[in-house]
């Protein structure tokens, strides 16, 4: 519905470079574009948007809750706005990278974004018991970590899935192998249509394939997932060296208690953080992988930018 000034409400539930759909708050979803750098939206962007022949013109992005940055092989940034949380699935097989996995996590508290694991196909019983132990020093960190078998009991998984996905938006993301597809599509029973109906509005038009996009889970709408390939490569970039620690929550507890306030974690006498890799027994353990990540990433992100 049009206010005086034409503009109408939407929210975008695909992107395809600068170009997004938009779906009105009826339902009907058209192909809009922005006017003008500030009118750049992402999916899960609330706009307002114009009328321009049977396309649209964006004209306002609503403020953000937040904003998760991620960056695809090419170096393009690709984006979701206002989510509730971020569902990272990995599988007993392929085995997961922990380095990816931390990387997904801390983009995620960087943006105040509740992380939540699911460790799929339980039926690979020891894959899956080797990958559950890995996963040991991230339950003991404080996230949820969900066992799955999704080809196999997908009604089990179903429920103890909607228990944390109900009411809220969800960006699944996941390497690719682990059961992301087979877990959209069990549960958005309609997604390979919606999928193809996305591609048919764009091939109308002269647009590339999308890359993100947004599925209702229930009919009254109240329940998003919302599914970006890759999980690859997350730009961190954007953080400052000084504040991972900060968002790592194995690390987080001994921050402040460094000889030095400006302690880097990484050869300084009296750091906390060295000491507690170095004792598996104490309160807030830091495993080898964990300091080796953090020691990694603080390097990375130290690096001048490349583009
Ligand atoms: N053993 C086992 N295999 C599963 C399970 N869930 C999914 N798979 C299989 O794992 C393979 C990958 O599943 P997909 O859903 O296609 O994975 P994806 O993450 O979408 O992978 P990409 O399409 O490469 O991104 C398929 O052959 C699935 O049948 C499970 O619970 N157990
Ligand atoms: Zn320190």
């Amino acid at each position: 519905m049009a206010d005086r000034e034409g503009l109408s409400p939407g929210l975008v539930v695909a992107s395809f470079g600068r170009h997004v759909l938009v779906e009105s708050p009826g339902g009907a979803r058209r192909i809009c574009h922005p006017r003008g750098k500030k009118a750049r939206a992402v999916v899960g962007d609330r706009v307002q948007w114009q009328q321009t022949h049977d396309e649209g013109t964006i004209e306002k992005v609503e403020p953000r809750r937040n904003l998760f940055y991620r960056q695809d092989e090419i170096r393009i940034k690709s984006f979701a706005a206002n989510l509730d949380q971020v569902l990272v699935l990995i599988a007993a097989e392929p085995e997961f990278s922990e380095h990816q996995l931390a990387r997904a996590l801390i983009a995620a508290e960087a943006e105040r974004i509740t992380p939540l694991i699911a460790l799929n196909k339980s039926d690979l019983v020891e894959p899956f018991e080797r990958a559950w132990e890995r996963l040991l020093p991230y339950q003991q960190m404080g996230y949820g970590v969900l066992p799955l078998s999704l080809r196999l009991s997908g009604d089990v998984d179903r429920e103890h899935l909607m228990v944390h996905l109900k009411g809220k938006t969800t960006l699944v993301l996941g390497p690719s192998g682990a059961g992301k597809s087979t877990l959209i599509n069990l549960l958005v029973p309609g997604a390979a249509a919606q999928t193809g109906e996305i591609s048919r509005a764009l091939s109308s038009g002269k647009h590339t394939t999308t890359s993100t996009t947004w599925y209702w889970v229930d009919e009254a709408r109240t329940t998003a997932l919302i599914d970006s390939p890759g999980f690859q490569e997350f730009g961190l970039y954007h953080l400052e060296p000084a504040h991972l620690a900060g968002l790592m929550r194995d690390l987080k507890p001994h921050l402040g208690q460094c000889r030095f306030y400006n302690c880097t974690h990484r050869h300084e006498p009296g750091c906390a953080v060295i000491s507690a890799a170095a004792h598996a027994q104490c309160e807030h353990p830091v495993t080898a992988n964990r300091y080796r990540i953090y020691c990694d990433l603080f390097e990375e992100l130290s690096q001048p930018p490349r583009y």
